[in-house]
């Protein structure tokens, strides 16, 4: 290390659910002769892994080593996958979800927030749960992002408003309500909600992100954005007040906007990120444009955390047909946040 230079953690990286695609784009990555991964280290059963490895037939290309810590990380022989073995089973066939396997992905899952949390690892990079399988071992929040936010809680003492960014090259956006029925958006949409995202958005874009002063493009949420009352009152009573208290407080702010109107190309040029009213608002667009190059991130927490936008793709599960370009985008960008983060609080330290 030169003097001045900052030391960054590595990342710690969850499966998600084994039998999904979790392990097989991990394995693809780290085969890929072109990879340049940033320092990582899995949570996960590394016999699971080796046997999936020898079913993608990747076997020769990944070595991996198991490790006892995060520090042991840089230690592994170069190319080698690092993997801190869980305590619970974390091995299922691949296609078929198994509620055996929630304790391992839960496991694995407290375990890296643990070590982002304590600065063992930069950040954290989660592959795709299986949701249903997790409710029905007794899991009770709707997905990771909401599940972070409390373990993070637990550090910081006060509650977390988590905020889902879904960040590509065509298009970022975040939806206010996340993992809710829509018959429930109405009612849980508030105007101190939308505010409350805004806020944490902005700040985030501002110091995680690197970009200071982003412009929000809020979306409506009926038809037309309300068409003046007509067809519906959100947008008038709830979601315009928003956008006024954020402009009041000089956040760059607009809206609401017709959210037919607002995802087209010329549209998208007149913004950093799109706030959206309800999961699919926001996370159709996003996929559709970019499907391979998206990142979920989530912001208002202490840590860093990505993951790709997809889910377990179990249909294709050990076959060797998913893609891992997303998983990598989110590995990149969880890389560059980390540092990003470093070179500030370098730049923070009394001279
Ligand atoms: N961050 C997370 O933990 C997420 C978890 N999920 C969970 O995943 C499960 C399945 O969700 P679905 O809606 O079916 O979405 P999905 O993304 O798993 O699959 C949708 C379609 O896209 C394909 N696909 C997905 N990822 C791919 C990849 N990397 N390469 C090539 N093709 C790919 C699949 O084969 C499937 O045909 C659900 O339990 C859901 O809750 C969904 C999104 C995110
Ligand atoms: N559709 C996005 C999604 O489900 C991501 O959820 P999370 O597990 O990252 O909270």
């Amino acid at each position: 290390m030169t003097p001045g230079q900052s030391v960054v953690s590595p990342l710690a990286v969850t499966l998600g659910e084994p039998s999904g695609v979790g392990p097989d784009i991990l394995l693809m990555m780290m085969a890929a002769p072109e990879a340049a991964l940033p320092p990582l280290f899995a949570l996960a059963d590394p016999e699971m892994l080796a046997e999936r490895a020898d079913r993608l037939g990747l076997a020769g290309k990944v070595r991996i080593a198991t490790i006892d810590r995060p520090e042991a990380a840089g230690d592994a022989p170069a190319g080698a996958l690092s993997v801190i073995p869980l305590a619970h089973r974390h091995g299922e066939t691949p296609g078929t979800p198994a509620p055996a396997n929630g304790a391992g992905t839960l496991e694995a899952i407290d375990r890296a927030v643990a070590y982002a949390l304590a600065g063992r690892a930069s950040g954290i990079v989660t592959g795709p749960i299986d949701k249903k399988a997790l409710y029905d071992v007794g899991f009770k929040h709707p997905g990771h992002t909401e599940y972070l936010a409390e373990l993070c809680s637990r550090q910081t003492r006060g509650t977390l408003t988590p905020v889902m960014l879904l960040t590509g090259p065509e298009l970022s956006c975040v939806p206010v309500t996340i993992h809710i029925p829509l018959s429930e958006v109405p009612k849980q949409l508030t105007t101190e909600l939308i505010v409350t995202t805004c806020r944490i958005t902005a700040a985030d874009y501002r110091h995680r992100l690197g970009i200071e002063n982003p412009r929000l493009a809020v979306s409506g949420l009926n038809p037309h954005a309300g068409e003046k009352g007509a067809i519906g009152h959100e947008d008038d009573a709830v979601i315009r007040p928003a956008v006024e208290i954020l402009q009041a407080e000089g956040i760059d702010a607009v809206g609401p906007l017709p959210g037919d109107t607002m995802f087209h190309g010329p549209a998208r040029a007149r913004y950093d990120v799109a706030i959206c009213m309800y999961h699919d608002q926001a996370l159709i667009p996003a996929k559709t444009l970019a499907f391979d190059e998206t990142v979920n991130v989530t912001l208002g927490l202490p840590i860093i955390r990505t993951s790709p936008d997809h889910g377990t793709a179990a249909d294709i599960a050990g076959t060797g047909k998913a893609r891992p370009d997303s998983f990598r985008a989110a590995l990149t960008l969880a890389w560059r946040m980390a540092r990003l983060e470093a070179n500030a609080a370098r730049i923070a330290l009394p001279a």
